[in-house]
């Protein structure tokens, strides 16, 4: 009979409470990132009788990332999205028929064919952005933010032809805001134990109640005024209101397709501002690897004016492309994803898995593994040359999750993040400020805290 471990826990376990010491409320990430180099690729808190698992070492992923034997867990966190996101693709139950349906619906809208579609208005959009920019010359811009506006626009006007108007005033717009706070009180609420998560009076929750009616309100209004119009247009509202699920020949319901509008603004929006925002956060203290992107991108838009690059020009930048790959590895903006087994299983190390047992996967850690090599830290984009990905295990790199519940936006932020880099390092010098130092936030996402940097035009 095979081996069995215990998984290791944490020192210092307290009578009743448990594993609680060291637990770090601002930036759970990270520290369970430091924990995982003092326990190994696999470890358990047990908090008051719950287990929470933490994996990230390669052989013990490759296991988890089993689909024959794991499928993702709607983790705590995710579980107390479901106020604001329903039953939307990623709050969703494995197979349940919500989610079903809207997948069957929605992977048409995700293909090759529909990122050519969304590519003029990503383009017009990021004009607009940059526009924007060169009526604030010699200033040094909030990056995140920044990189939010074109996101948020790119994903309110490509999911369902609505313009927060983000370029026109400095504030936020007041739905952008809402999801925002929700998101944010969400998370906060999602830490188990009121000594580590921070109390949350009663002004707040009904504030909460507040946005997520105000964000529900607004985005009935926009599927009243669709079913209303007459024209046609070319997004993922259109596809869900008009295309049945070719398995059942129904059409999705009503709630269903709210959820899902709030699934692509949550989904798709703070994950893919934080990944360029490290992006430029990275180009700018890499000078050389700036020039190289900058190069490639003049060798197909020679001219000093802003380009205009076809759909097919921009999924041939392929410096850019590992840029991108790297800096998620580096910096995953979505840090990790939950698995749970199936069945009674025994992952690498002679780790027992009871049916319905979870583990987190770190990718800030696995990014990290020493298969990366002797310098994990290192930026460097030519870790995915092709010979170079060629000769990794493919469970190694997943900045965008596992199997059939993986990021269905994959493309869709692949293609907007190399337009907009290689369009930005084109225009703009990036100037750093010396005296920042990466400091990352954490909430649902990972992001660069306090990033400022000075587009300076070329
Ligand atoms: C750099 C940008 C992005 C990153 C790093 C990212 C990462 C991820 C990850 C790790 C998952 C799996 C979560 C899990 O297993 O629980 C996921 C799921 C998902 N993502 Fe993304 N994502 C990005 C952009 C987008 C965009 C642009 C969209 C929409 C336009 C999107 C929509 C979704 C949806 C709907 C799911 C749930 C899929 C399902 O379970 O069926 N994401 N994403």
């Amino acid at each position: 009979m095979a081996e069995h471990n215990t998984i290791p826990h944490p020192p210092k376990r307290l009578p009743i409470v448990g594993d609680v010491l060291g637990m770090d409320r601002a930036k759970p990430n990270q520290k369970t990132l430091v924990m995982h180099e003092l326990l190994g690729p696999i470890y358990r808190r047990t908090i008051m009788g719950m287990h929470l698992t933490f994996a990230s070492g390669a052989d013990v992923v490759a296991d988890l990332n089993d689909e024959t034997r794991f499928r993702k867990h709607v983790g705590r966190p995710i579980a107390q999205l479901r106020e604001l996101a329903g039953n939307g693709l990623f709050t969703a139950d494995n197979g349940t028929g919500a989610w079903t349906a809207a997948h069957n619906v929605l992977v048409p809208g995700f293909t090759k064919d529909a990122m050519r579609g969304y590519h003029d208005t990503m383009s017009a959009t990021l004009a607009e952005l940059l526009k924007s920019w060169d009526q604030r010359p010699s200033q040094a811009l909030d990056v995140t933010s920044e990189m939010s506006k074109l996101t948020s626009e790119v994903i309110g006007r490509c999911g369902f032809g609505r313009s927060f108007g983000s370029f026109d005033r400095d504030e936020v717009d007041p739905f952008v805001s809402a999801i925002q706070r929700a998101l944010d009180y969400s998370q906060r609420s999602s830490i188990p134990l009121p000594i580590l998560g921070k109390l949350l009076g009663r002004a707040e929750a009904r504030q909460n109640v507040e946005d997520i009616a105000y964000l529900r309100s607004v985005v009935d209004d926009v599927i009243d005024a669709r079913l209303q119009g007459t024209g046609t247009h070319s997004d993922l509202l259109d596809l869900m209101l008009n295309n049945p699920d070719p398995d059942t020949g129904k059409n999705l319901d009503r709630e269903n397709i709210r959820d899902q509008v709030i699934t692509f603004l949550i989904a798709g929006n703070e994950t893919t501002s934080n990944a360029l925002s490290f992006a430029l956060h990275l180009l700018a203290t890499h000078p050389e690897v700036a020039a190289q992107v900058r190069a490639e991108i003049d060798a197909v838009w020679p001219d000093r004016s802003r380009p205009q690059l076809s759909f097919d020009q921009v999924s041939k930048l392929r410096y850019t492309r590992r840029v991108i790959d790297e800096t998620l590895r580096l910096w995953p903006a979505a840090p990790g994803y939950f698995r749970e087994a199936i069945e009674d299983t025994t992952v690498a190390g002679g780790y027992e898995f009871k049916a319905g047992d979870w583990a987190f996967i770190l990718l800030l850690r696995l990014h990290r593994d020493p298969v990366w090599g002797p310098d994990p830290e290192r930026f460097d984009p030519d870790r995915f040359l092709p010979e170079n990905v060629k000769a990794r295990p493919g469970h190694v790199y997943k900045p965008f999750g596992t199997g059939i519940r993986s990021c269905i936006g994959r493309q869709f932020a692949l293609h907007e993040m190399q337009l907009a880099l290689a369009t930005i390092v084109h225009q703009y010098d990036l100037v750093a400020d010396p005296d920042y130092s990466l400091e990352v936030a954490e909430l649902l996402t990972l992001r660069p805290a306090g990033l400022k940097l000075e587009f300076r035009p070329r």
